[in-house]
């Protein structure tokens, strides 16, 4: 039985996959109108790409997320900082990247906290976060390339060994087969380890069809560009919502 997430209404591991929309403004202004502009698409949980943002100032943080929380409510809001290592703009390093998100999780101000999987300390991390009532999803990324697939169930495998409450994992494909390593290693770990819901994408536009059926294969849900993508291969929220009808 898989152990689901639920957020106010929102089941994540059992139905249609939930789109997740990013919102990747670069100031409070414009995260503002991104929102407005995308509230009328009407995603199923928003991810905030704090990574982009132009300053980092604590208190500013936190009255931004707070507008983030008030426009986007009652829908789950995730809160990523992506690192440079896995394709963002973060540059933060292990403690200063530990101590925004656990900030981020006491404001009590969202419902998701993103972990890289190879952050340090990463299991501690994920607790201190469950400690403050607010839900994990433990990531990874390869913009470069597609591991095998023995890798990629063994990353799978561990973001539930280290607590996470979703699994996500995206990796970039050279050629076609990488896709199908991709899908096979979600379809493996769906029959035989999942213990909770997972979310696998192939990127890029070899990847694309991962991100439209990837649901078959396990995962429960899928990334769609909002104003801008976060990643290469998403679609747009609202092609992505007639296709997975
Ligand atoms: O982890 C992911 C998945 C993603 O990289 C994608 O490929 O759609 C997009 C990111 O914004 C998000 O944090």
């Amino acid at each position: 039985m898989l152990k689901l997430v639920e957020i106010r209404g929102v089941t994540i591991g059992h139905g249609k996959p939930k789109i997740i929309v990013s919102l990747i403004s670069s100031t409070r202004d414009r995260l503002q109108a991104e929102i407005e502009y995308l509230l009328q698409k009407k995603p199923d949980i928003w991810e905030w790409r704090l990574d982009f943002m132009e300053t980092f100032e604590e208190a500013e943080l936190i009255e931004t997320l707070s507008l983030i929380r008030e426009l986007t409510f009652p829908s789950p809001l995730l809160v990523t900082y992506r690192t440079v290592q896995e394709g963002g703009q973060g540059r933060l390093r292990s403690n200063a990247y530990a101590n925004l998100l656990q900030l981020i999780a006491k404001s009590q101000l969202c419902d998701l906290v993103d972990v890289e999987l190879f952050s340090e300390d990463n299991k501690q991390l994920v607790a201190s976060i469950h400690a403050e009532g607010v839900k994990v999803i433990v990531s990874n990324h390869d913009f470069e390339k597609t591991p095998p697939k023995e890798e990629l169930i063994w990353r799978l495998r561990e973001m539930q060994f280290i607590n996470g409450d979703i699994g996500k994992l995206a990796v970039m494909p050279k050629r076609p087969h990488d896709v199908l390593c991709l899908l096979d290693a979600a379809d493996q770990m769906k029959t035989l380890y999942a213990d909770r819901p997972f979310i696998v994408m192939s990127m890029g536009d070899l990847g694309v069809i991962s991100r439209l059926g990837g649901h078959h294969y396990g995962s429960s849900a899928t990334f769609a560009a909002g104003s801008t993508p976060s990643a290469p291969g998403q679609l747009p929220v609202e092609l992505m919502k007639q296709l997975l009808l």
